[in-house]
């Protein structure tokens, strides 16, 4: 049976190609400028293999220019140019990329620097364009031609009158709409902004002519007039592929500036240049301040994505991990798998190998700014550390290996950050665990009555007063096989001595009933009324049993979600307090004095880890009674 070859409906097809193709309509200049571009690319190549063909660099470049009266949006080059033949293939058949076959064809190996590959980007132009007029003349041919098309209804292809070789592109723009309009085209700063985004780092000279202030020749002191001067409008040779060594650290910061990645200076920047199964240039910046949006839902993560020095994506989320969101600037890459549109990529194997060397450098990057300049990265690390401890937390801790010596805590001992590995590299042989206190602020914390034990030990206590802090250390669970101790929980694991336990154990004992008795007047506001080994001076504190802490419970009582996680608390009295005797007085002579003791002791202590109290008044009240 014979084979039918499918038919399109060639309307209707670029139709759609146009109208669903691409989310901004800006786009079709990128699409001109780069097959621009790539025009004058095969000149280069040919100039490489054809010894009569001169490449002078001064001679290629692209204009953009515009007529406001007629509304038309002209771009031109000094390209190979397209035959008669070229004209009716490559700009009749939707498709059909010449570039793809020219850097089949001439073997080109350096050959990634040419864009084109599906053969569908001019058509983009109807975007914005009732009819797109093209006037072309080959390299090597007298003759030049004319294509024009309103893009419904075909084409037409005649002979036409061009000086010299390359390609005219005149568009008549759309009539403006209430959506759109389409005269922003014609405005000079509309232009050029667009070049700057997307084709700022193309190789050829991209001209313009320019409004430009100058004094008026014979005019008065200081007059001036406005006149059209033609600029070159991108920068052309982009700064990641130079040569490391040429460049100095106000170029980066210029370019950070440039391209406004933050309004601040930069902390530190890597250039990486990798050329092996995988190529692709990058600059990375840390910067000094948060943004003011930085932990809200409107901040977006991303680094700036090109292919070919073609902007690709402005803010390419998979190239960061969440716990690297601070991270700015970009990844130039010929290796990657783009779609037709030149928005998302359709293979992300080669972006996922790019991301995943990314990550390794950023957090060797972290680690060295830490060794080399301790100042700069506490710096770093009060506006973005807690980012690297929710990377700890989340994903089930899967980071946290990455991360774990990124951390820094306050100490109580050095009274400032600390990391892990100092911690547990001075910690007293006999101590069994790292120590941690959560809190307020590191005042509220310091006078903490749970910390009086640990303090007394000589052992450190880290200070924990953002909310991720205690969330992340329970992802973590130990660091360097020693495990993290909150100072509030039940066991401490203090060692002390056989004869003060045997004595504590013995008064315990005596005074279980009384313990008993007071467990009972607070019912389920707590778990159990204790003896205290951590307390010294102070008369009572909370402490709690189990995975949830009192500041965890505070932290899941704030959340929308919250279903009512409650930590399960013991109330721990310090035996060799007066208070402690007046407690024994009142449960042997008078109940209600208990009572009384027994509830102020309880909101005291509520008072003390910050909680709010269940009755203020009935508290105030209690203590005017006691006066
Ligand atoms: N300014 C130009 N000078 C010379 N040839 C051009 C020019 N513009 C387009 N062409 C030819 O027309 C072909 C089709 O262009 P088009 O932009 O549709 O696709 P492409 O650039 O090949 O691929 P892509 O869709 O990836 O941009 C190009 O491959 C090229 O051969």
């Amino acid at each position: 049976m014979a084979k039918k070859e499918f038919k399109a409906e060639s309307k209707r097809l670029l139709e759609m190609m146009v109208n669903s193709i691409y989310s901004q309509k800006e786009i079709f200049l990128r699409e001109l400028i780069s097959n621009a571009s790539d025009a004058i690319d095969k000149m280069y190549y040919k100039a490489l293999t054809d010894d009569s063909v001169n490449f002078d660099q001064d001679n290629f470049f692209i204009k953009v220019s515009t007529d406001k009266e007629q509304r038309t949006l002209t771009i031109e080059d000094t390209g190979i140019g397209m035959t008669q033949d070229e004209l009716e293939k490559n700009l009749g058949t939707i498709a059909e990329s010449g570039s793809l076959a020219f850097k089949k064809e001439n073997d080109v190996k350096d050959g990634h620097d040419i864009i084109g590959q599906f053969g569908v980007g001019f058509y983009s132009a109807f975007m914005v364009a009732d009819s797109v007029t093209v006037f072309s003349k080959a390299f090597g041919s007298d003759e030049a031609y004319k294509w024009e098309s309103n893009g419904t209804d075909g084409y037409t292809i005649e002979p036409a009158e061009k000086d010299s070789t390359g390609t005219k592109i005149i568009i008549q723009l759309k009539e403006n709409s209430e959506d759109e309009n389409y005269d922003d085209f014609l405005q000079e700063y509309e232009l050029k902004s667009i070049v700057k985004k997307y084709s700022d780092f193309i190789r050829y000279p991209i001209k313009m002519d320019v409004t430009v202030h100058k004094p008026k020749e014979d005019g008065e002191d200081n007059e001036t007039e406005e006149v059209l001067e033609e600029q070159t409008v991108n920068s052309m040779v982009p700064i990641w592929r130079k040569n490391k060594s040429e460049l100095t650290d106000e170029d980066y910061e210029n370019f950070y500036n440039e391209k406004r990645y933050g309004f601040d200076k930069p902390l530190k920047h890597v250039h990486i240049n990798v050329d092996g199964t995988i190529r692709y240039n990058a600059i990375l910046f840390i910067p000094e301040t948060m943004p003011f949006d930085y932990y809200s839902k409107e901040f977006e993560k991303g680094l700036e994505l090109y292919s070919s020095g073609v902007l690709i994506m402005d803010k390419c989320a998979d190239l960061l991990p969440d716990y690297f969101s601070f991270v700015k600037g970009m990844v130039d890459s010929e290796d990657l798998s783009l779609n037709i549109s030149r928005e998302i990529l359709q293979h992300d194997r080669q972006l996922k190998m790019i991301a995943k060397n990314i990550k390794s450098k950023i957090k060797s990057q972290l680690q060295s700014l830490l060794k080399e300049d301790r100042e700069k990265y506490v710096k770093f690390y009060e506006s973005f550390g807690r980012q690297l401890k929710y990377g700890v937390y989340t994903d089930f801790g899967s980071n946290k290996d990455d991360l774990q010596d990124l951390l820094m805590f306050y100490s109580s001992k050095e009274k400032k950050l600390v990391t892990l590995d100092e911690y547990v590299s001075r910690m007293p042989e006999d101590q069994k665990y790292v120590y941690y206190a959560t809190g307020e602020s590191y005042d509220r914390i310091e006078k903490l009555p749970q910390t009086e034990m640990v303090s007394d030990k000589g052992y450190e206590i880290l200070y924990f007063t953002e909310d991720v802090d205690e969330f992340a250390i329970k992802m973590l669970r130990e660091y360097k096989e020693k495990e993290f101790k909150n100072v509030s929980s039940g066991d401490l694991g203090l060692d002390t001595d056989d004869d003060k336990n045997e004595e504590d154990e013995k008064a315990a004992d005596e005074n279980k009933e009384l313990f008993e008795e007071m467990k009972s007047i607070l019912g389920d506001k707590i778990k159990d009324v204790r003896m205290s080994k951590r307390l010294k001076s102070h008369p009572v504190c909370l402490t709690t049993e189990g995975e949830v802490t009192i500041e965890m419970e505070k932290i899941l009582q704030s959340m929308p979600e919250n279903q009512g996680v409650k930590a399960d608390k013991v109330l721990e009295i310090n035996q060799n307090h007066d208070v402690f005797q007046s407690l024994k007085q009142a449960y042997d002579g008078d109940k209600d004095k208990l009572h009384l003791y027994t509830n102020l002791l309880y909101n005291q202590a509520l008072l003390i880890e910050g909680l709010p109290l269940e009755d203020p008044v009935e508290f105030t009240n209690n203590v005017c009674k006691i006066m």
